[in-house]
C-alpha cells in the first residue's frame, strides 16, 4: 500500500497540491482523475520521488520515502514499475533489448535467465514472438503491451501508468486497461493510473480519485461515481451527452 499524509507541493509561491491524504490500495487500481494542470502529474512525482513535496509524508508500506536514505530509496525504486505514454520505448533497440534493460541495470542474472523473464513477459502480454522487432514496427497498441511487459519485467510491487491509452482506438483501449487490471490482480501490484479517459474510470475504477485544484475532493469506487453528486465530479466526469446517459441509464437500474 502507499499511503500520503498532509502532503502538500509549492513551486515557489504557488500551491499545486493542498494537504492530500490518500491511500492507494495493494491488488487494485487506483485512478487519479482531475483536469489538466490540477495536479495528477506533480502528485504523482512526488509518490515516485522525483521532485520533493514542500511538506506531508508518502508512505510505502508504512515507511516514510522521503525520510530513507539512499540506499532504501532505491530498493523501493527497483520495486516500481512504469508505464509512460506512448510506451517510452528506445527506438534504437528491439523489443527484446528494450525488455531487458532494466534486467541488465538492476539484477546478475544470467543471459538465459534473462531471455526466460522476457519471454515469460512477452507471452503473458500476447505478444510471443515479437522479439527482434524495432519499436518503429509496431503499432500503437502493441508498443503499449511491450511497455507493460517491460515494466513487469522487474516483478514491481508498485505500477504506475501515465495516460495509458492516450492515442489507442476504443477496442485497444479497453484490451490495455483490462491488461493493467489483470497484471494488477495476478501480480497483487499497488497499481497507481493517471487518467483522462472515461471509458477507463468505469472499466477498471476500482480506486478513484479526483483531484481539482490541487486538492482532493472526492474518492470512491467506479460504482460511487455513477452515484455521486459531488458538483466538480459530476462537472468532469459527466461532461458529455454521452456520459450522461451512461449514468441515467445506471441510476434507473
Ligand atoms: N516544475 C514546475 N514548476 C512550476 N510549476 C509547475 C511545475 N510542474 C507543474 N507545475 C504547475 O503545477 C500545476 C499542476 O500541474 P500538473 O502537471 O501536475 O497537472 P496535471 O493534472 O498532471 O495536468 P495534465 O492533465 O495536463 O497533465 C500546473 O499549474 C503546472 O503549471
Amino acid at each position: 500500500m502507499i499511503k500520503t499524509v498532509d502532503l502538500y507541493k509549492s513551486f515557489g509561491e504557488t500551491e499545486v497540491l493542498t494537504e492530500i491524504n490518500t491511500e492507494f490500495e495493494r491488488g487494485k487500481t487506483n485512478l487519479i482523475i482531475g483536469a489538466s494542470g490540477s495536479g495528477k502529474t506533480t502528485l504523482t512525482k512526488c509518490i515516485v520521488g522525483l521532485i520533493k513535496p514542500t511538506k506531508g509524508k508518502v508512505l510505502y508500506e508504512g515507511k516514510d520515502f522521503h525520510a530513507m536514505d539512499f540506499q532504501e530509496k532505491k530498493e523501493i525504486r527497483k520495486k516500481i514499475g512504469f508505464l509512460f505514454q506512448g510506451g517510452a520505448l528506445f527506438d534504437s533497440q528491439t523489443v527484446e533489448e528494450n525488455l531487458q534493460f532494466p534486467l541488465d541495470m538492476f539484477t546478475n542474472q544470467t543471459a538465459k535467465e534473462k531471455l526466460d523473464r522476457v519471454n515469460f513477459c512477452l507471452d503473458r502480454v500476447n505478444l510471443k514472438g515479437v522479439n527482434k522487432l524495432y519499436p518503429a514496427e509496431l503499432s500503437g497498441g502493441m508498443k503499449k503491451r511491450v511497455g507493460i511487459a517491460r515494466a513487469i519485467a522487474m516483478k514491481p510491487q508498485y505500477l504506475f501508468c501515465d495516460e495509458p491509452n492516450s492515442g489507442l482506438d476504443p477496442k485497444t483501449s479497453i484490451l490495455i486497461d483490462n491488461l493493467i487490471k489483470e497484471i494488477t490482480h495476478e501480480y497483487d501490484i499497488t497499481t497507481i493510473v493517471i487518467t483522462h479517459d472515461m471509458n477507463s474510470v468505469l472499466e477498471i475504477g476500482e480506486n478513484v480519485m479526483f483531484i481539482h485544484e490541487g486538492r482532493k475532493l472526492w474518492e470512491g469506487s467506479r460504482r460511487e461515481i455513477l452515484e455521486t453528486n459531488n458538483r466538480e465530479v459530476v462537472e468532469f466526469v459527466y461532461a458529455s451527452s454521452f456520459m450522461q446517459t451512461i449514468r441515467e441509464k445506471a441510476n434507473l437500474k
